[in-house]
Protein backbone atom coordinates (compact mmCIF):
# COMPACT_ATOMS: atom_id res chain seq x y z
CA UNK A 1 0.00 0.00 0.00
CA UNK A 2 1.69 3.13 -0.83
CA UNK A 3 0.11 6.81 0.44
CA UNK A 4 -0.92 8.84 -2.85
CA UNK A 5 1.46 11.56 -4.40
CA UNK A 6 0.01 14.81 -6.02
CA UNK A 7 1.44 17.81 -7.84
CA UNK A 8 0.60 20.04 -5.30
CA UNK A 9 0.20 17.61 -1.70
CA UNK A 10 2.16 15.36 0.24
CA UNK A 11 0.43 13.44 2.75
CA UNK A 12 2.21 13.60 6.00
CA UNK A 13 1.96 13.01 9.50
CA UNK A 14 0.10 15.83 11.23
CA UNK A 15 0.38 15.42 15.23
CA UNK A 16 -2.60 14.47 16.82
CA UNK A 17 -4.67 14.24 13.84
CA UNK A 18 -2.81 10.96 11.80
CA UNK A 19 -2.59 12.20 8.32
CA UNK A 20 -2.63 15.22 6.04
CA UNK A 21 -2.43 17.18 3.56
CA UNK A 22 1.01 19.49 2.97
CA UNK A 23 1.10 22.02 0.36
CA UNK A 24 4.62 21.17 -1.54
CA UNK A 25 5.04 24.62 -2.57
CA UNK A 26 3.68 28.19 -2.46
CA UNK A 27 -0.09 27.71 -3.82
CA UNK A 28 -2.24 31.04 -4.56
CA UNK A 29 -5.70 31.75 -3.96
CA UNK A 30 -7.73 29.83 -6.16
CA UNK A 31 -5.38 26.97 -7.16
CA UNK A 32 -7.38 23.68 -8.01
CA UNK A 33 -4.92 21.16 -6.24
CA UNK A 34 -7.15 18.49 -6.68
CA UNK A 35 -9.88 16.64 -8.88
CA UNK A 36 -11.58 13.67 -6.98
CA UNK A 37 -11.69 10.37 -8.96
CA UNK A 38 -15.02 8.95 -8.95
CA UNK A 39 -16.33 7.21 -5.44
CA UNK A 40 -15.12 3.89 -4.26
CA UNK A 41 -18.50 3.40 -2.71
CA UNK A 42 -21.72 5.30 -2.11
CA UNK A 43 -24.90 5.53 -1.11
CA UNK A 44 -27.90 7.49 -2.77
CA UNK A 45 -30.87 7.71 0.17
CA UNK A 46 -33.63 5.05 -1.02
CA UNK A 47 -36.21 8.25 -0.28
CA UNK A 48 -34.39 10.07 -2.78
CA UNK A 49 -33.61 7.52 -5.50
CA UNK A 50 -36.08 9.01 -8.16
CA UNK A 51 -34.27 12.63 -7.46
CA UNK A 52 -30.87 11.94 -7.45
CA UNK A 53 -28.65 11.61 -10.33
CA UNK A 54 -27.34 7.82 -9.63
CA UNK A 55 -24.41 9.20 -12.21
CA UNK A 56 -23.69 12.63 -11.74
CA UNK A 57 -25.54 12.88 -8.16
CA UNK A 58 -27.30 15.95 -9.36
CA UNK A 59 -30.65 16.60 -7.57
CA UNK A 60 -32.63 19.30 -8.37
CA UNK A 61 -34.85 20.70 -5.06
CA UNK A 62 -36.73 16.90 -5.40
CA UNK A 63 -37.29 17.07 -9.22
CA UNK A 64 -38.29 13.50 -10.12
CA UNK A 65 -35.30 13.40 -12.60
CA UNK A 66 -36.34 12.58 -16.25
CA UNK A 67 -34.69 9.60 -17.19
CA UNK A 68 -35.38 6.21 -15.34
CA UNK A 69 -33.95 2.88 -16.01
CA UNK A 70 -36.67 0.72 -14.96
CA UNK A 71 -34.51 -2.52 -14.73
CA UNK A 72 -32.18 -0.97 -12.00
CA UNK A 73 -34.25 1.60 -10.52
CA UNK A 74 -31.55 4.13 -11.15
CA UNK A 75 -32.89 7.57 -12.36
CA UNK A 76 -30.57 10.01 -14.26
CA UNK A 77 -30.74 13.49 -15.32
CA UNK A 78 -29.95 12.46 -19.13
CA UNK A 79 -29.56 9.99 -21.58
CA UNK A 80 -25.92 10.76 -21.61
CA UNK A 81 -25.27 10.33 -17.22
CA UNK A 82 -27.24 6.75 -18.26
CA UNK A 83 -24.82 5.68 -20.81
CA UNK A 84 -21.98 7.09 -18.81
CA UNK A 85 -23.49 4.99 -15.49
CA UNK A 86 -23.84 1.80 -17.81
CA UNK A 87 -20.45 1.41 -19.05
CA UNK A 88 -19.15 2.40 -16.22
CA UNK A 89 -20.51 -0.71 -14.10
CA UNK A 90 -20.41 -2.73 -17.13
CA UNK A 91 -22.40 -5.98 -17.73
CA UNK A 92 -21.40 -7.53 -14.30
CA UNK A 93 -22.67 -3.99 -12.26
CA UNK A 94 -25.79 -3.78 -14.39
CA UNK A 95 -26.88 -7.37 -13.31
CA UNK A 96 -25.75 -7.10 -10.00
CA UNK A 97 -27.77 -3.71 -9.54
CA UNK A 98 -30.67 -5.59 -11.19
CA UNK A 99 -30.31 -8.12 -8.88
CA UNK A 100 -30.44 -6.14 -5.98
CA UNK A 101 -33.52 -3.70 -7.33
CA UNK A 102 -35.39 -6.99 -7.99
CA UNK A 103 -34.52 -7.60 -4.08
CA UNK A 104 -35.28 -4.81 -2.87
CA UNK A 105 -38.91 -4.32 -4.56
CA UNK A 106 -39.62 -8.08 -3.33
CA UNK A 107 -39.13 -6.52 0.02
CA UNK A 108 -41.11 -3.10 -0.08
CA UNK A 109 -43.32 -3.97 1.78
CA UNK A 110 -41.45 -5.04 4.83
CA UNK A 111 -39.71 -1.73 3.99
CA UNK A 112 -42.56 0.62 3.81
CA UNK A 113 -43.34 -1.22 7.04
CA UNK A 114 -40.23 -0.98 9.26
CA UNK A 115 -38.92 2.43 7.07
CA UNK A 116 -36.46 1.12 7.15
CA UNK A 117 -34.78 1.67 10.45
CA UNK A 118 -35.26 -0.74 13.34
CA UNK A 119 -35.89 0.30 16.78
CA UNK A 120 -32.71 1.19 18.37
CA UNK A 121 -30.73 0.86 22.03
CA UNK A 122 -28.41 3.13 22.70
CA UNK A 123 -25.61 0.52 23.41
CA UNK A 124 -22.49 0.71 21.58
CA UNK A 125 -21.42 -2.90 21.10
CA UNK A 126 -18.23 -4.27 22.62
CA UNK A 127 -15.61 -5.54 19.86
CA UNK A 128 -16.11 -9.09 20.84
CA UNK A 129 -20.17 -9.03 20.43
CA UNK A 130 -19.31 -7.32 16.76
CA UNK A 131 -16.57 -9.86 15.92
CA UNK A 132 -19.47 -12.61 17.18
CA UNK A 133 -22.22 -11.13 14.67
CA UNK A 134 -19.62 -10.91 11.86
CA UNK A 135 -18.71 -14.11 12.61
CA UNK A 136 -21.76 -15.71 12.70
CA UNK A 137 -22.48 -13.57 9.35
CA UNK A 138 -19.83 -15.20 7.56
CA UNK A 139 -21.32 -18.94 9.07
CA UNK A 140 -24.80 -18.23 7.84
CA UNK A 141 -23.55 -16.95 4.21
CA UNK A 142 -21.29 -20.78 4.14
CA UNK A 143 -24.55 -23.04 5.41
CA UNK A 144 -26.53 -20.90 2.71
CA UNK A 145 -23.80 -21.40 -0.25
CA UNK A 146 -23.83 -24.94 0.64
CA UNK A 147 -27.32 -25.02 0.31
CA UNK A 148 -27.36 -23.54 -3.09
CA UNK A 149 -27.08 -25.85 -6.59
CA UNK A 150 -23.40 -26.65 -6.85
CA UNK A 151 -22.32 -24.42 -9.70
CA UNK A 152 -18.67 -24.41 -8.69
CA UNK A 153 -16.73 -27.38 -6.98
CA UNK A 154 -14.15 -25.00 -5.76
CA UNK A 155 -16.61 -23.67 -2.96
CA UNK A 156 -15.62 -24.91 0.41
CA UNK A 157 -18.21 -27.12 2.77
CA UNK A 158 -18.99 -25.37 5.85
CA UNK A 159 -17.66 -26.20 9.12
CA UNK A 160 -20.16 -29.44 10.54
CA UNK A 161 -23.36 -28.16 8.88
CA UNK A 162 -26.00 -30.88 9.01
CA UNK A 163 -29.50 -30.65 7.23
CA UNK A 164 -31.57 -29.28 10.35
CA UNK A 165 -28.39 -26.85 11.04
CA UNK A 166 -28.97 -25.50 7.20
CA UNK A 167 -32.26 -25.36 7.96
CA UNK A 168 -32.36 -23.19 11.03
CA UNK A 169 -30.00 -20.82 9.07
CA UNK A 170 -32.15 -20.08 6.81
CA UNK A 171 -35.03 -19.05 8.77
CA UNK A 172 -33.10 -16.86 10.67
CA UNK A 173 -33.45 -13.08 11.48
CA UNK A 174 -31.43 -12.11 8.60
CA UNK A 175 -34.11 -12.79 6.12
CA UNK A 176 -36.77 -10.36 7.23
CA UNK A 177 -35.29 -6.96 8.31
CA UNK A 178 -34.23 -5.36 4.42
CA UNK A 179 -32.38 -2.07 4.83
CA UNK A 180 -31.82 -0.49 0.85
CA UNK A 181 -29.30 1.79 1.91
CA UNK A 182 -26.66 -0.69 3.48
CA UNK A 183 -27.05 -2.82 0.90
CA UNK A 184 -26.57 -0.04 -2.08
CA UNK A 185 -23.61 1.22 -0.06
CA UNK A 186 -22.18 -2.45 0.02
CA UNK A 187 -22.85 -3.18 -4.02
CA UNK A 188 -20.95 -0.17 -5.00
CA UNK A 189 -18.03 -0.69 -2.87
CA UNK A 190 -18.28 -4.77 -3.58
CA UNK A 191 -18.46 -3.17 -7.56
CA UNK A 192 -15.61 -1.08 -7.15
CA UNK A 193 -13.52 -3.82 -5.20
CA UNK A 194 -14.54 -5.90 -8.16
CA UNK A 195 -13.66 -3.87 -10.98
CA UNK A 196 -10.48 -1.83 -9.93
CA UNK A 197 -8.96 -4.33 -7.83
CA UNK A 198 -5.64 -2.01 -7.44
CA UNK A 199 -7.28 0.95 -6.40
CA UNK A 200 -8.97 -0.97 -3.75
CA UNK A 201 -5.41 -2.32 -2.34
CA UNK A 202 -4.01 0.94 -2.89
CA UNK A 203 -6.36 3.53 -1.75
CA UNK A 204 -9.20 2.29 0.10
CA UNK A 205 -7.19 0.09 2.17
CA UNK A 206 -4.72 2.92 3.29
CA UNK A 207 -7.89 5.30 4.80
CA UNK A 208 -8.07 5.85 8.01
CA UNK A 209 -10.62 3.41 9.81
CA UNK A 210 -13.10 3.26 12.51
CA UNK A 211 -12.40 0.38 14.44
CA UNK A 212 -15.78 1.01 16.34
CA UNK A 213 -18.57 2.12 14.04
CA UNK A 214 -21.48 0.57 14.83
CA UNK A 215 -23.62 3.37 16.88
CA UNK A 216 -25.98 0.03 18.47
CA UNK A 217 -26.33 -3.96 18.34
CA UNK A 218 -29.12 -3.21 15.79
CA UNK A 219 -26.89 -0.90 13.76
CA UNK A 220 -24.12 -4.10 13.70
CA UNK A 221 -27.26 -6.57 13.26
CA UNK A 222 -28.19 -4.52 10.45
CA UNK A 223 -24.66 -4.37 8.20
CA UNK A 224 -24.02 -8.27 9.37
CA UNK A 225 -27.50 -9.04 7.93
CA UNK A 226 -27.19 -6.83 4.73
CA UNK A 227 -23.64 -8.75 4.06
CA UNK A 228 -25.41 -12.02 3.78
CA UNK A 229 -28.47 -10.46 1.89
CA UNK A 230 -26.17 -9.75 -0.52
CA UNK A 231 -23.86 -12.78 -0.70
CA UNK A 232 -27.20 -14.09 -1.52
CA UNK A 233 -27.96 -11.35 -3.99
CA UNK A 234 -24.93 -10.52 -6.52
CA UNK A 235 -24.22 -12.83 -9.22
CA UNK A 236 -21.89 -15.66 -8.90
CA UNK A 237 -18.26 -13.72 -10.09
CA UNK A 238 -18.78 -11.30 -7.64
CA UNK A 239 -19.03 -13.93 -4.64
CA UNK A 240 -14.98 -13.10 -4.46
CA UNK A 241 -15.75 -9.64 -3.26
CA UNK A 242 -18.78 -9.57 -1.29
CA UNK A 243 -16.48 -10.81 1.39
CA UNK A 244 -16.89 -9.87 5.68
CA UNK A 245 -13.82 -8.23 4.98
CA UNK A 246 -14.87 -6.04 1.87
CA UNK A 247 -18.06 -5.13 4.05
CA UNK A 248 -16.21 -4.46 7.07
CA UNK A 249 -13.62 -1.92 5.54
CA UNK A 250 -16.60 -0.24 3.44
CA UNK A 251 -18.03 0.72 7.03
CA UNK A 252 -14.83 1.64 9.16
CA UNK A 253 -13.62 3.84 6.23
CA UNK A 254 -16.67 5.35 5.19
CA UNK A 255 -17.30 6.10 9.10
CA UNK A 256 -13.97 8.47 8.73
CA UNK A 257 -13.93 9.53 5.49
CA UNK A 258 -17.22 9.92 3.61
CA UNK A 259 -18.52 12.98 1.89
CA UNK A 260 -21.57 14.01 2.13
CA UNK A 261 -23.98 14.03 -0.85
CA UNK A 262 -26.21 17.27 -0.73
CA UNK A 263 -28.24 19.54 -3.12
CA UNK A 264 -25.95 22.77 -4.06
CA UNK A 265 -22.19 22.16 -3.70
CA UNK A 266 -20.90 22.82 -0.06
CA UNK A 267 -23.41 23.84 2.14
CA UNK A 268 -26.60 21.78 1.13
CA UNK A 269 -29.83 21.34 2.94
CA UNK A 270 -30.51 17.85 1.49
CA UNK A 271 -28.55 14.98 2.54
CA UNK A 272 -29.31 12.32 -0.02
CA UNK A 273 -26.34 10.36 0.82
CA UNK A 274 -22.81 9.80 1.08
CA UNK A 275 -19.39 8.89 -0.53
CA UNK A 276 -16.36 7.84 0.05
CA UNK A 277 -13.34 9.46 -2.36
CA UNK A 278 -9.62 8.28 -1.06
CA UNK A 279 -7.98 10.48 -3.34
CA UNK A 280 -9.47 13.10 -1.19
CA UNK A 281 -9.59 11.84 2.55
CA UNK A 282 -6.08 13.23 3.10
CA UNK A 283 -7.84 16.63 3.99
CA UNK A 284 -8.33 17.00 7.67
CA UNK A 285 -10.83 19.05 9.13
CA UNK A 286 -9.96 23.09 10.21
CA UNK A 287 -12.79 25.47 11.62
CA UNK A 288 -10.94 28.16 9.50
CA UNK A 289 -10.57 26.27 6.55
CA UNK A 290 -7.93 27.29 3.87
CA UNK A 291 -9.09 24.83 0.67
CA UNK A 292 -12.67 25.20 -0.13
CA UNK A 293 -14.50 22.05 -1.22
CA UNK A 294 -16.90 21.94 -4.68
CA UNK A 295 -19.04 18.93 -6.44
CA UNK A 296 -18.49 18.74 -9.85
CA UNK A 297 -20.96 16.13 -11.15
CA UNK A 298 -20.11 12.98 -8.93
CA UNK A 299 -16.84 14.08 -8.28
CA UNK A 300 -14.85 16.93 -5.97
CA UNK A 301 -12.04 19.58 -6.84
CA UNK A 302 -10.43 21.51 -3.93
CA UNK A 303 -9.44 25.07 -4.54
CA UNK A 304 -7.09 27.30 -2.35
CA UNK A 305 -9.15 29.76 -0.24
CA UNK A 306 -6.35 32.11 -0.34
CA UNK A 307 -3.12 31.83 -0.68
CA UNK A 308 -1.20 28.76 0.91
CA UNK A 309 2.55 28.74 2.28
CA UNK A 310 4.81 25.71 1.38
CA UNK A 311 4.66 23.35 4.45
CA UNK A 312 1.42 24.14 5.51
CA UNK A 313 -1.77 22.08 6.20
CA UNK A 314 -4.33 22.26 3.68
CA UNK A 315 -7.31 21.88 5.56
CA UNK A 316 -11.46 21.61 4.99
CA UNK A 317 -14.12 22.21 6.90
CA UNK A 318 -16.09 18.80 8.01
CA UNK A 319 -18.90 21.41 9.32
CA UNK A 320 -22.18 22.74 7.46
CA UNK A 321 -21.91 26.56 6.53
CA UNK A 322 -24.70 27.35 9.46
CA UNK A 323 -22.45 25.48 11.72
CA UNK A 324 -19.49 28.17 11.34
CA UNK A 325 -20.81 30.56 13.90
CA UNK A 326 -21.62 28.13 16.84
CA UNK A 327 -19.22 28.42 19.84
CA UNK A 328 -16.07 26.48 20.03
CA UNK A 329 -17.80 23.95 22.19
CA UNK A 330 -20.24 23.03 19.91
CA UNK A 331 -18.09 23.37 17.15
CA UNK A 332 -16.09 20.54 19.07
CA UNK A 333 -19.28 18.38 20.20
CA UNK A 334 -20.66 18.39 16.64
CA UNK A 335 -17.29 17.22 15.10
CA UNK A 336 -16.99 14.36 18.21
CA UNK A 337 -20.63 13.32 17.72
CA UNK A 338 -20.42 13.33 13.86
CA UNK A 339 -17.00 12.14 13.30
CA UNK A 340 -15.26 10.72 16.55
CA UNK A 341 -12.24 13.86 17.31
CA UNK A 342 -12.18 16.72 19.00
CA UNK A 343 -10.99 19.51 16.71
CA UNK A 344 -7.66 20.80 17.53
CA UNK A 345 -7.49 23.02 14.70
CA UNK A 346 -6.06 26.39 15.08
CA UNK A 347 -9.18 28.50 15.75
CA UNK A 348 -10.49 25.56 17.80
CA UNK A 349 -7.08 26.30 20.21
CA UNK A 350 -7.44 29.60 20.39
CA UNK A 351 -10.54 29.94 21.23
CA UNK A 352 -10.60 27.52 23.85
CA UNK A 353 -7.73 28.62 25.53
CA UNK A 354 -7.99 32.58 24.92
CA UNK A 355 -11.04 33.14 27.24
CA UNK A 356 -13.83 33.01 24.49
CA UNK A 357 -16.54 30.96 25.85
CA UNK A 358 -16.52 27.22 25.47
C1 LIG B 1 -11.05 12.17 6.52
S1 LIG B 1 -9.93 11.68 7.73
C2 LIG B 1 -8.62 12.80 7.48
C3 LIG B 1 -7.31 12.09 7.28
C4 LIG B 1 -6.82 11.35 8.50
N1 LIG B 1 -6.19 12.26 9.43
C5 LIG B 1 -5.89 10.21 8.14
O1 LIG B 1 -4.92 9.98 8.86
O2 LIG B 1 -6.15 9.50 7.17
C6 LIG B 1 -10.75 12.26 9.18
C7 LIG B 1 -10.05 11.91 10.47
O3 LIG B 1 -8.88 12.73 10.66
C8 LIG B 1 -8.77 13.19 12.01
N2 LIG B 1 -8.95 14.66 12.03
C9 LIG B 1 -9.36 15.43 11.00
N3 LIG B 1 -9.40 16.72 11.34
C10 LIG B 1 -9.04 16.81 12.62
C11 LIG B 1 -8.92 17.90 13.56
N4 LIG B 1 -9.17 19.16 13.21
N5 LIG B 1 -8.54 17.60 14.82
C12 LIG B 1 -8.26 16.33 15.19
N6 LIG B 1 -8.36 15.26 14.36
C13 LIG B 1 -8.74 15.48 13.08
C14 LIG B 1 -9.89 12.50 12.77
O4 LIG B 1 -9.39 11.30 13.30
C15 LIG B 1 -10.91 12.22 11.68
O5 LIG B 1 -11.76 11.15 12.00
Amino acid sequence: MSLPTHEHLSVQTIPNAGRGAIANHHIPAGTTILSSAEPAAHVIFRQYRKEVCAHCFEYDRGRTLPVRDSETGKVFSSDRCREAWLSEHGVLGNEAWRALHVFVQSKSKAIARSSGALPSSSMKPSREVVERAWSKAEEQVRLYTWSQPMDDASRPPPARASNRTQAKSLSQPWTKHVDPNILSYFLSGVLFRSLHPNHWQKDVLCLAMDEEPYRSTEDLAAHCNSFVQLCTIVPGPLLESCTADVCRTLINAGSHNAFGIRSGSDDGEEYAGYALYPSASYFNHSCTPNILKRRVGGSWEFVTARDVDESEECCITYLGGDEKHLTVSERRARLSETWGFECICGRCLFEAGSGVMI
